[in-house]
């Protein structure tokens, strides 16, 4: 190792501090973008009023982002109290805010064009590493420590170490970002990244769409990483352009150097995968699809900030065309932000979907965190595209939910048991006319 050697997260974090700071080293520095919720956001507003008194100053309002998520439409007078909390503070101080029909914070960030490669990112949402596809430093914090960003504009960090997971060559028909992500957490264990970076590299990583990628970095939080994250590349540009209006340059020095200190590389070969399937109740517990297949399911939920983007319910409508859910299963489908549901609705895949017997719902997080539309009950067993499973997740304490990709959804919704859908007779029906950024998979 080279001494001046650093990864990804090591130059981003000394860019950002003005000064070479390595793994273990604070920094304190100016936050490029910040997200707020209509959960997290009321707290973060009391905290922002009780540290800056009646005539606080938001420093950078241009920077501060409020979403209404979670609850969207408010489903309860609590809700709809924090909704307008949260408008309410938007309006005095002049900060962005996102409607209840606009969709998930992290995907409304990225549409919206609050990501950049290189950018700091900080979300009161444990998902805010979801920035890292796009190559930005992008971390979850609290309400407490938003609310007071608010008010300075920076934040104070440890540089983290970085765990590199590297997957060489094509990935198998049927395996995805969502099968490679499950297969990380499972073998590091839900606390294997605490505190670290989680990056994400090799050909089949540099191979991915970037709303596969994204996946990687959403959930880097599920084995304890403060940030995951996939260098940008010409892909990144293309997408940021095309899906996000935005204009960047790539810079090149944007990447770990080739010998950057790793806490630890972890190795595969893409060709050895098989869909996984992380099992109730930890996402921890994934094994391949094999071992679970057959298992009865009651409901299907295809969404989140995990896999509720166009291509991922367009893998669900591939399945589905011109075919019926099973009886004995539910299909609920949540795009995740509004321009995503347009996309479905434009294009004949949400045509599709209601068709094949699912439920489409307005854009949000749906029952992802059991807040909104959606839940489990007691003896409900539900196959999700989202990415936590823990007790109680989406509804009753007693309910199971298991993990996949959007592929394994829909054939499992096909089949009322989960299912593998590799050799499923699935068709990419070209008539669906909007193609992704990348042409993806
Ligand atoms: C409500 C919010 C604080 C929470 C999070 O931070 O992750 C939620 O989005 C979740 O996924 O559990
Ligand atoms: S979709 Fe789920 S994981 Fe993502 S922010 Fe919403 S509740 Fe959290």
């Amino acid at each position: 190792m080279s001494s001046s050697a650093r990864t990804i997260t090591e130059k981003i974090l000394s860019t950002k501090a003005g000064r070479e700071v390595t793994a273990g080293d604070y920094v304190e520095a100016e936050i490029d973008a910040m997200v707020g919720h209509d959960v997290t956001g009321p707290l973060a507003i009391e905290v922002f009023e009780s540290v800056t008194g009646e005539d606080g100053t938001v420093a950078n309002p241009e920077n501060v982002v409020f979403t209404l998520d979670h609850h969207a439409p408010a489903d309860g007078v609590e809700a709809a109290n924090n909704h307008n909390i949260v408008r309410d503070f938007a309006e005095t101080y002049g900060t962005h805010q996102y409607e209840i029909s606009d969709g998930i914070c992290h995907q409304v960030m990225i549409e919206e064009g609050f990501v950049r490669p290189g950018d700091l990112i900080i979300g009161a949402d444990s998902h805010s590493t979801t920035y890292g596809g796009l190559g930005a430093f992008g971390t979850g914090v609290g309400s407490t420590d938003l609310g007071t960003v608010f008010a300075t504009g920076e934040l104070w960090f440890r540089v983290p170490e970085t765990i590199r997971f590297e997957v060489e060559g094509a990935l198998p028909d049927g395996v995805y970002a969502k099968d490679l992500i499950l297969r990380f957490i499972g073998d590091v264990g839900f606390d294997g990244a605490t505190y670290k970076t989680a990056e994400y590299g090799g050909s089949a990583i540099a191979d991915l769409p970037i709303h596969q990628r994204l996946v990687l970095s959403n959930m880097a939080i599920e084995m304890g990483g403060k940030a995951g994250i996939v260098e940008p590349d010409d892909r990144t540009v293309t997408y940021l352009e095309r899906q996000s209006g935005l204009d960047v340059s790539l810079d090149p020095d944007l990447v770990s150097d080739p010998d950057a200190d790793y806490e630890a590389v972890y190795t595969y070969r893409g060709s050895d995968l098989a869909p996984q399937v992380s099992k109730p109740s930890n996402p921890e517990n994934a094994v391949d699809i094999d071992e679970v297949a057959g298992t009865p399911v009651d409901q299907v939920f295809v969404g989140t900030c995990t896999n509720g983007r166009y291509e991922d319910i367009r893998a669900v409508a591939d399945v589905l065309k011109g075919e019926q859910i099973d009886s004995n299963t539910r299909l609920i489908v949540v795009p995740a932000s509004k321009t995503v549901y347009q996309t479905c609705l434009e294009t004949g895949v949400l045509e599709t979907l209601v068709d094949a017997g699912a439920t489409f719902q307005s854009a949000g997080c749906g029952p992802c965190a059991g807040y909104h539309q959606g839940v489990l009950g007691d003896d409900d067993v539900c196959l999700a595209t989202a990415n936590r499973n823990f007790p109680g997740r989406e509804g009753s304490m007693q309910s199971q939910v298991y993990l996949a990709s959007p592929a394994t959804a829909g054939a499992t919704a096909l089949y009322g048991e989960i299912t593998d859908p590799r050799g499923l007779e699935t068709e990419r029906y070209d008539d669906y006319a909007v193609a992704t950024a990348e042409g993806g998979r």
